[in-house]
């Protein structure tokens, strides 16, 4: 069985990318949607987030036109944009054939999951499930992951939403059953907006070994 992955997402200083990457985390996420209080740009300079090498390096979208998603691709070196608004099938598909694709799904719990994946299972690479809230993202709140369970979904997928520190035993408890392509955690792990406790995550990291 393939060991299940990790994504740090809403990373803010070029230090810590690599502090993470040499901790043996899979993901980094940086978040281009202004709004946020994780906005990267201004904060990592492009050309130095382009040599960074040993984690992938994903863009996190909101509704952006293709053409700024384009732009911060190339000037970054992301190997994948997560878009996590109301982006169609369309624009994810014609992105991913440039670039491997995650589209979010934002969970409340009332949905049949299926219903809103099945449209991007030919557009894009991966899923990602995270919760519904006010915000876009980096709420810290977590959906009912049993609407997870059971449903067989045609693209691998990333668990997201208020994944903390205090969650390993039950993150293992539902791995056991259910085949998670990588782990997505955010602001449970911060001691600031954009700033990562690399001990906790480190932590999470040996807690979650043997998987
Ligand atoms: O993190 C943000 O500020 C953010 C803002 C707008 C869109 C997406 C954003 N984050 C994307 C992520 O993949 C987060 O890791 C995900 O929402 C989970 O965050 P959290 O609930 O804090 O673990």
């Amino acid at each position: 069985m393939n060991k299940t992955l990790v994504k740090v997402c809403g990373i803010t200083e070029l230090a810590q990318a690599e502090q993470l990457r040499n901790l043996g985390v899979d993901y980094a996420g940086f978040i281009f949607y202004a709004p946020s209080p994780r906005y990267m740009v201004g904060k990592i300079e492009p050309a130095a987030l382009r040599r960074l090498k040993g984690i992938q390096k994903v863009g996190v979208f909101v509704n952006a036109a293709a053409n700024e998603i384009e732009e911060a691709v190339e000037a970054y070196g992301l190997d994948a944009v997560q878009l996590h608004g109301e982006e169609t099938p369309a624009q994810a598909g014609s992105l991913n054939a440039r670039i491997q694709v995650i589209k979010a799904f934002r969970i409340s719990g009332d949905e049949e999951v299926k219903t809103l994946t099945g449209p991007y299972a030919a557009a894009v690479t991966a899923f990602l499930f995270d919760t519904k809230a006010k915000a876009y993202g980096g709420t810290g709140q977590q959906f009912d992951w049993s609407v997870l369970k059971t449903a067989q979904f045609s693209r691998p997928f990333f668990l997201s939403g208020g994944i903390g520190p205090d969650d390993v035993a039950a993150v293992k408890a539902f791995l056991t059953e259910n085949k998670v392509y990588a782990l997505d955690v955010n602001s449970k792990f911060e001691t600031a907006q954009g700033i990562k406790d690399l001990a906790l995550i480190q932590q999470f990291l040996n807690g979650l070994k043997g998987l």
